[in-house]
């Protein structure tokens, strides 16, 4: 029997605001515990939520980016759920009328496109943080990431696979980071995924039973959570078992999951509305004003990336995962009008050094005018294309400038055309059945020569020179 998989995803994200969503706390990333924190996010009795309005500017950017419903009033609720690392007992959310509805993400996987539908999106407030004392039998709790902003996007369960899952998770991000909401960083968790999942045989209509994976901060982690928890799931249903709704957590250094808890269905959570804070009214003209800030998105920039520069899906894809490597492709262009030419570059010895280290391109030394001068210098023929690889590292991680590090390293190619013609006449002197093989017909033979004149001025003589000397010579 065949099964297919069916998921949706609960993803948090962390707005980069400068306070928090209901008061003015910093939401500043690594402070002392406890240094970003007042009694309105630890929720003392008779402090009141003040709604930050750049929360909303960003919720409202992210909603107009994927196409949903902007609900005109919308409406806080406490979501009630007892546990340390959230002072009030409950914690300020959003159900009945969330800030936008619907909407859905492209993604794309082995080529083939799909629409992925959204439930909603939603503003919350993010818990503390529990730290645990490996040598006693103590927690601590920290309230620096109380209250700081979070938008949750639910997506329908329209995902079939762990890659489709990963490919819509990437997405995600790179809208959320295009936008300039949120820095998108798992591993830091300003970006969270809780994975639902579900199995059922082929071509059924009804959705198996589901359950949520929880503890995956990487798109690998995800992706294995993913594949061990629907193989765990059909082994249930091929033994004759069921699957049980719960929630489980994932763990990296097994590649397993493990029950952490039975899920408690939605009303366990005593939803109703934060009497604290008045329906959130949005008119079209904050709408608008919202809209007429969006940057182009990334599904519209690789399109034009298509038709404007002429480049192939492939690269297009490529450079327009990231806003900053888009805008530096552009940059390039601009000064060296060859954009093939610059995406091969980018897309070869740029992110070769990006991935190495994991870095965003604005992270770096690297400027537009590096890859435009060294581009410059081949096209010129004043270096070989093998020597501006040799020394492109060394330009990426200290910010020099080509041209002089070509001068120190003598990597300069020969392009005196007297000198080259010396070396050549040199090599067929020294290769008469080679010659006498050329002027048969067998002119692959210039290969040959080619790389004996090569070898004789020590890889720096310009090819095409050489070549165009050579066919001179030999046609004489
Ligand atoms: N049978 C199913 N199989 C797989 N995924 C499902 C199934 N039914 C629903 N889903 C997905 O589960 C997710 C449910 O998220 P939602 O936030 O609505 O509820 P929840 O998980 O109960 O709430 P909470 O925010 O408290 O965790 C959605 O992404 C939805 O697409
Ligand atoms: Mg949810
Ligand atoms: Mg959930």
């Amino acid at each position: 029997m065949e099964f297919e998989a069916i998921i949706g995803l609960e993803v948090h994200t962390q707005l980069l605001t400068a306070s928090k969503i209901f008061c003015g706390c910093s939401t500043r990333f690594g402070a002392p515990p406890n240094h970003h924190a007042c009694p309105v996010c630890t929720g003392m009795p008779g402090s009141l939520p003040v709604l930050n309005r750049r929360v909303v500017d960003f919720a409202l950017r992210l909603a107009l980016a994927v196409g949903a419903r902007i609900n005109p009033v919308c409406i806080f609720a406490r979501k009630h759920y007892f546990y340390p690392d959230l002072p009030k007992n409950y914690q300020i959310s959003q159900y009945e009328a969330p800030i936008a509805e619907g909407g859905a993400i492209e993604i794309e996987v082995e080529g083939r496109r799909k629409k992925i539908g959204l439930v909603r999106i939603h503003m919350e407030e993010d818990a503390g943080k529990l730290v645990h004392d490996e040598h006693r039998p103590v927690s601590y709790v920290d309230f620096n990431r109380t209250g700081v902003p979070l938008l949750e996007i639910v997506s329908q369960p329209d995902l079939r696979s762990p890659e489709e899952a990963v490919a819509y998770l990437k997405k995600l991000r790179t809208i959320v980071r295009y936008l300039g909401i949120c820095d998108g960083n798992m591993e830091e968790g300003s970006l969270r995924c809780d994975a639902n999942v579900s199995v059922r045989p082929k071509g059924a209509q009804e959705f198996g039973v589901k359950v949520e994976l929880k503890n995956m901060n990487s798109f690998r982690h995800v992706e294995r959570a993913l594949r061990y928890e629907i193989k765990r799931q059909i082994g249930l249903l091929l033994e004759g078992k069921t699957v049980v709704q719960e929630t489980r957590l994932f763990d990296e250094a097994t590649g397993t999951t493990h029950s952490m808890r039975g899920k408690e269905e939605a009303h366990d959570y005593r939803y109703f509305p934060d009497p604290d804070l008045v329906p959130l009214h949005i008119d079209e003209a904050w709408i608008e004003r919202v809209r007429a800030e969006l940057p182009e998105l990334p599904d519209a920039k690789k399109a034009r990336f298509v038709e404007e520069y002429g480049l192939p899906d492939y690269d297009a894809e490529i450079l327009t995962a990231s806003r900053p490597l888009a805008e530096f492709f552009e940059e390039c262009v601009k000064l060296f009008p060859q954009p093939k030419k610059v995406s091969n570059w980018i897309m070869t010895e740029v992110l070769r050094e990006l991935n190495r280290e994991g870095k965003e391109i604005d992270e770096t030394r690297l400027r537009p005018e590096h890859v435009v001068e060294l581009l410059k210098l081949v096209e010129e023929g004043v270096i070989s294309i093998t020597a501006a690889k040799k020394i492109f590292p060394e330009v990426y991680a200290t910010g020099r400038s080509p041209g002089e590090l070509v001068e120190e390293k003598g990597l300069r190619q020969e392009s005196d055309e007297g000198a080259l013609e010396a070396v050549c006449r040199e090599v067929l002197a020294e290769n008469p059945a080679e010659v006498e093989k050329y002027r048969s017909g067998k002119k692959g033979v210039i290969g040959f020569f080619v790389g004996q004149v090569m070898r004789k001025t020590q890889g720096k003589a310009n090819p095409k020179l050489v070549n165009q000397i050579l066919t001179r010579l030999l046609e004489e």
